[in-house]
């Protein structure tokens, strides 16, 4: 069984995928605290695969792709998972902090790194599609040796106006001074939706 913070069907808001239908798993628990997390994954409903399969297939109509996410997906998500959603023509996004290694199978992997709040301070992962890097303004930026396609950098929520469009304007300035960079807005947040 696994422990599922919620199961919802949006667009996906962030990174390279940015816009395209999305079925949301957000897996409960994350072994980070991240102090400006934006995220309740604390709740949980205990689902078996077959359970979230068939959320997936009822909430998400005919969209075959999926965005595996948490709290931390990689403490739960396995081969039995990927493969009965496989089975059923889905394509696998996963969203990671990066500390633990990513199963087989999974078709697409965005990192997040947040090494300041990483005991050991190390990443379990050295080649992933995209790296979206948290900028909250006063941290340094690095792709932390990662092998990557795409790196964006996304602005950090701090739930302040004022703070957000500062952070804003940071990472316009950073991405056109450092171009290998691109930037990534939450875009669900913008127009309103989950
Ligand atoms: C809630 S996390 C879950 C997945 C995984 N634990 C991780 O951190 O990548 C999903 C994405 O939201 C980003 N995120 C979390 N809080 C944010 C905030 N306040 N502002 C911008 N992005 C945030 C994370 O960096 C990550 O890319
Ligand atoms: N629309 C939307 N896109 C997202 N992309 C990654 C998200 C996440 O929380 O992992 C997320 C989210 O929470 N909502
Ligand atoms: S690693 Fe991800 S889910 Fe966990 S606290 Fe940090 S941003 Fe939130
Ligand atoms: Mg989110």
């Amino acid at each position: 069984m696994y422990k599922v913070n919620e199961i919802f069907y949006s667009l996906q808001g962030e990174g390279r995928w940015s816009g395209r239908p999305a079925v949301f798993v957000r897996m409960s628990g994350c072994n980070l605290k991240c102090p400006f997390c934006d995220t309740d994954f604390k709740g949980y409903k205990e689902m078996s695969a077959e359970d979230i399969l068939a959320a997936c297939l009822e909430k998400g109509g005919d969209c075959r792709f999926i965005v595996l996410t948490g709290g931390e997906p990689t403490l739960q998500v396995d081969a039995e998972l990927i493969h009965l959603l496989h089975q059923q023509g889905y394509y696998l996004s996963m969203e990671t902090n990066g500390t633990h290694v990513v199963p087989e199978g999974i078709d697409w992997i965005t990192c997040s790194p947040k090494l300041d709040f990483t005991e050991g301070g190390e990443l379990a992962l050295k080649k992933v599609d995209e790296l979206k890097l948290v900028f909250d303004g006063t941290h340094e930026v690095s792709n932390y040796g990662l092998e990557t396609t795409y790196q964006y950098l996304q602005p950090c929520d701090v739930g302040n106006d004022a703070r957000n469009r500062f952070i804003l304007s940071g990472c316009i300035d950073y991405v056109k001074r450092h171009p290998e960079w691109q930037l990534s807005l939450q875009m669900h947040k913008i127009v309103g939706i989950r």
